[in-house]
């Protein structure tokens, strides 16, 4: 059998760290070497092949720049990612030319069939909104995943010389409409109970499709997070969404 993969986690003390310490320890081709959170000299990592975070938004960049001047590899689950930092990351792997770096706004499955499907349906629909359900406890809005699935609907309707969805709306409350992310609008709902969910609405006159996703654990992110872990070191560069190492991109 080959050499374990050395995985480090940042993050770690938090609820998908934790959780992907765990599924570090019990994959048989994988060795944990670092838990590490917030204060932690990201330099530790230097014993490990690939670096996972799960932190927060304001510090996922920073964190990326470090590990890779750290020599190792990277999978990053945070959200918050924009053009601009994508760009910076795809800057620094110039200078780290053996070096890959995969992140995903989403590891579960479901998750990342729901956004292919939506991509592949939107041009076909006169309207599309989405709509993310998530636990009480997140801290930002709209997540990731609604992001990354408005932004895959506004590309496919662009594709196919969609104009803006009809709305005839003239007044609203601050918000009622939700965030406008490429033009399609995406609502936020915080609930104690939830965990990760998430419904693509996509309409017609006289008629409708729905799709939705459920995490209703976060072990669901699990598959994805180790197959990441295992493909990253044979992608070098950047990549972004899950649907890439699954031949869905
Ligand atoms: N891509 C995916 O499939 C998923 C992504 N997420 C995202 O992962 C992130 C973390 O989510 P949770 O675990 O629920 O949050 P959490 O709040 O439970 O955990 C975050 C952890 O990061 C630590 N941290 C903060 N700043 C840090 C720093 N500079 N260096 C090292 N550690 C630091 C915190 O102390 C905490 O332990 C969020 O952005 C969330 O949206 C969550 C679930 C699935
Ligand atoms: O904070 C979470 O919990 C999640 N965050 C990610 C996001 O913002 O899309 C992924 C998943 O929805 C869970």
């Amino acid at each position: 059998m080959s050499e374990p993969i050395r995985v480090a986690v940042v993050g770690a003390s938090g609820r998908m760290g934790a959780t992907v310490c765990a599924a570090v320890e019990h994959a048989e081709d994988m060795t944990l070497t670092a838990r590490l959170d917030v204060g932690d000299d990201l330099g530790a990592v230097r014993d490990a092949d690939v670096a996972v975070d799960f932190t927060v938004p304001s510090a996922t960049e920073a964190n990326v720049h470090a590990l890779l001047d750290a020599g190792v590899h990277v999978v990053v689950g945070t959200t918050g990612w924009t053009e601009e930092s994508l760009g910076r990351v795809r800057e620094h792997l110039t200078r780290a030319p053996g070096s890959g770096v995969v992140i995903a706004p989403n590891f579960a499955l479901s998750a990342v069939l729901a956004m292919t499907f939506a991509r592949q349906a939107a041009r076909y629909f006169e309207s599309a909104e989405v709509v993310e359900l998530h636990h009480p406890r997140k801290v930002d809005a709209p997540s990731g995943t609604a992001v990354h699935t408005a932004q895959g609907i506004a590309a496919a309707r662009r594709e196919a010389g969609l104009g803006p969805a009809p709305d005839a709306t003239e007044s609203q409350l601050d918000g009622a409409r939700g965030a406008v992310v490429d033009g399609v609008h995406v609502h936020a709902v915080r609930l104690q109970g939830l965990v990760a969910h998430e419904e693509i609405l996509l309409g017609n006159p006289g008629e409708s499709l729905t799709l939705r996703t459920d995490s209703y654990d976060r072990g669901s992110f699990m598959p994805g997070v180790l197959l990441a872990v295992r493909e990253v070191r044979q992608r070098p560069g950047l990549t972004v969404g899950l649907e890439h190492l699954l031949d869905l991109g």
